[in-house]
């Protein structure tokens, strides 16, 4: 049984291909002594994820892979209760809001990458860890001003030991785990968060956290301190590793593709240093590289649901109590759907191609129904204001023949950090 786990952690296509060959879009799975059932292809994936007969739910699913540590956070919540959730939270990623936190980004965005140095084999990966965490501290927290840098490591630490646990083994608190270090970790973001809220309640700022403890509904319904809490512990984790390895996978992209990478530097020089956000919606290709780069290596390559009633999927029956795990990116590479489909080819995204427009759910990276993701806009802003950063102060090359090695224990990270041959760019 730990065979299947650690063939999906070897390579998730290859598993995921040869279950479509054996099974089809619906396959049965033993995985870690519980029953899975795959959900492959944009027509499974859009009955599980529209969920029409209400037999899925995320909660109990994703608990079980993420651990407790993101206990509330809105991509657990189910029906009702999700949506009056979701209603309140939709108050913080409105247009204004949007605008408010990219003019935040840029200044954090210009400090962290002062601190990158031209490099042959510089390792991307994890400087883009650091700099997506230091641009949280600042949109998340509004540069969290009480807390000075060295408590601000131990922070990022207890994040990171939290968002570890979903790779745990060992899921108990014995000493030395992961879980264990998880456990703690949450403590801390909780103490660490509760002890900025009074300030935040008391006035109005434009960081997330604020937002949180003033929004509310037109019928008025506001969140409690509990629920921002345990909403921003969810916020960063799922804004975190999904941006870093977008970013970490365009670099690599444009890297071996200078041609594209020109294309899009063009296109970052002709905006101000610090373009609004109509300014980052209007770039076209580094647009289309993004949703190429999102295709080919989804950060959320697979989203789990469990049923609580018996459910049919494309014909096939699955009783109640079942694990899903509905896979976005089998079809993001399915020739039904793309040309050619593992070629770097961001014009497939052109308005005279729209490839992803050949199934509703042929690419889904931000998953779909009630519970796709809020952050898409913000995702999409921040990824966007780092390129331009990137690509106006530098360039990078990497080897055409390079294959990222990826780690799959939990979201699809390059294990080797990702290395670049890095220069600072010469102004023209
Ligand atoms: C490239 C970046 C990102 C990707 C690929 C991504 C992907 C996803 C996916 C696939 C889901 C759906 C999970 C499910 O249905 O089980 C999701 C949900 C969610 N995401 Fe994102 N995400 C990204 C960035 C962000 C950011 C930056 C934020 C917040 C600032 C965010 C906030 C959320 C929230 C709140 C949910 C839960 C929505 C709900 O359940 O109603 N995400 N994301």
């Amino acid at each position: 049984m730990l065979g299947r786990a650690l063939e999906y952690a070897k390579d998730p296509l290859a598993m995921f291909q040869r279950q479509w060959d054996h099974y089809g879009p619906v396959s049965p799975i033993l995985m870690l002594g519980q029953r899975w059932v795959f959900l492959l292809g944009p027509e499974a994936c859009e009955a599980a994820l529209t969920n029409r007969d209400k037999a899925f739910v995320n909660g109990p699913a994703w608990t079980e892979v993420i651990g407790p540590f993101f206990q509330r956070g809105l991509m657990l919540l189910d029906f009702e209760e999700h949506h009056m959730h979701r209603r309140i939270m939709q108050q913080a990623f409105t247009r204004d809001r949007l605008e408010g936190y990219v003019e935040r980004m840029h200044p954090a965005i210009e400090q962290g990458l002062r601190r990158w140095r031209p490099l042959p084999r510089f390792e991307a990966y994890p400087a883009l860890k650091t700099l997506t965490l230091d641009i949280a501290a600042e949109i998340f927290m509004g540069g969290a001003e009480h807390t000075p840098p060295s408590e601000m490591a131990a922070i990022n630490k207890a994040f990171i030991d939290c968002v570890q646990s979903a790779a745990a083994i060992v899921r108990y608190p014995l000493p030395g785990t992961r879980w264990k270090r998880a456990i703690k970790g949450r403590r801390v973001l909780e103490d660490f968060l509760r002890s900025y809220l009074p300030d935040r309640r008391a006035t109005e700022t434009s960081d997330m956290l604020s937002q949180l403890c003033h929004i509310e509904t037109e019928d008025g319904e506001r969140f409690t301190d509990d629920d921002v809490i345990n909403h921003m512990v969810f916020l960063m984790m799922a804004a975190h590793d999904t941006s870093t390895i977008t970013v970490s996978t365009m670099l690599e992209l444009l890297g071996k593709h200078p041609e594209w990478q020109e294309r899009c530097r063009t296109e970052a020089l002709a905006l101000p240093e610090r373009p609004s956000l109509a300014e980052l919606e209007s770039l076209e290709a580094i647009d289309w590289v993004m949703k190429e780069a999102l295709r080919l290596r989804a950060p959320v390559p697979v989203m789990v649901r469990r049923t609580i009633k018996d459910t049919v999927v494309c014909g096939v029956e699955i009783p109640a109590d079942t694990f899903c795990s509905v896979g976005p990116q089998f079809s993001h590479v399915m020739p039904e759907y793309w040309t050619d489909p593992m070629r770097f080819d961001p014009e497939r995204f052109s308005p005279e191609r729209r490839e992803d427009k050949s199934h509703r759910y042929a690419w889904e990276p931000f998953g779909g129904g009630v519970h796709k993701c809020l952050g898409m806009h913000f995702a999409g802003s921040e990824i966007k204001a780092i390129m331009c950063h990137l690509l106006r102060g530098w360039t990078w090359s990497v080897d055409p023949g390079y294959v990222a090695p990826l780690n799959n224990h939990s979201l699809p990270f390059p294990s080797d950090g990702q290395p670049i041959d890095l220069l600072r760019r010469t102004r023209a």
